[in-house]
């Protein structure tokens, strides 16, 4: 009995394999390819799907799961309650899956309040009090995304593409500096000062961080943090085990 959890970003598809803690990153183009040769190797028996995808593009993905693997599939979706978590939207069915099963696991983890900060392609803020009271969030451009928008909103701000490897809170002295540290800034800055407001109210919340930026943002960073890479997945898992999967 292995099941396959999958979790289809804006950008690249995550997968994870039964217990297994190490999370997988796979590009659209190949995901097929890749799972028919998945499907020949491993015995899954049946699939989870976390999607924060469109409906059109969500539903000829799944039907590829369901041609390559003929197994179950099921789907992971938001609902009022879910763990001791109650959801902050007034219609559940809008908030993304991938920061609701962040926010699950977190707090299903720590059973304090957090920030569990997603940081894809787009950045998610997510705050949760002590008692499970999920307070909403924030949502922004991810640093690769940011920085796509500033230079498709302007005609002449030309950086040399240094990459954010290179970044740091500093002022920059050139354009490539001013922007990618901006961005940069811009987000550690978000991360800070929401974490530092819940402190004030929750002196024992945590700060979360997952998300393919999540160590390069942590590392500049001055509150302590954790890195939770795996919390998606970890969320989907206990949803399978509290039965709140609905077929995909
Ligand atoms: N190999 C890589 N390819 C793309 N982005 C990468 C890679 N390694 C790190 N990153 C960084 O990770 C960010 C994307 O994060 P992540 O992989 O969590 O998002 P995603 O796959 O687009 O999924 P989601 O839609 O869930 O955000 C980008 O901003 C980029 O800077
Ligand atoms: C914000 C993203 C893109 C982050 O992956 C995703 O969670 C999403 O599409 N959410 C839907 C909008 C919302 O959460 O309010
Ligand atoms: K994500």
């Amino acid at each position: 009995m292995t099941t396959l959890y999958l979790d289809f970003g804006n950008t690249r598809v995550k997968w994870r394999l039964g217990q297994k803690k190490d999370v997988v990153v796979q590009e659209y183009h190949e995901f097929e390819a890749w799972l028919q040769g998945l499907a020949g190797q491993s015995q899954i028996t049946s699939a989870v799907v976390a999607s924060v995808l469109g409906q059109a593009r969500q539903a000829v993905l799944t039907e590829v799961v369901q041609r390559c693997l003929a197994v179950p599939v099921k789907r992971c979706v938001v609902t009022g309650e879910a763990l001791g978590v109650r959801c902050a939207y007034a219609d559940v069915s809008r908030l993304g899956i991938d920061r609701w099963l962040a926010v699950v696991a977190a707090w299903s983890r720590e059973k304090s309040a957090c920030v569990v900060a997603d940081l894809g392609t787009a950045a998610t803020l997510d705050f949760v009090d002590s008692a499970g009271v999920h307070a909403g969030g924030f949502i922004v451009s991810g640093l690769e995304l940011s920085l796509r928008g500033l230079l498709s909103g302007t005609d002449n701000i030309k950086p040399s593409p240094s990459g954010f490897e290179m970044a740091s809170l500093k002022p920059g002295i050139n354009t490539a500096e001013a922007v990618y540290n901006g961005a940069l800034h811009a987000l550690v800055a978000l991360i800070e000062s929401s974490y530092q407001n819940l402190l004030k109210s929750s002196p024992e919340a945590k700060l979360i961080l997952a998300g393919g930026d999540a160590p390069l943002v942590g590392s500049h960073l001055s509150s302590t943090y954790e890195l939770a890479q795996g919390l998606v997945f970890d969320g989907m898992r206990l949803l399978e085990q509290a039965e709140l999967l609905v077929d995909a």
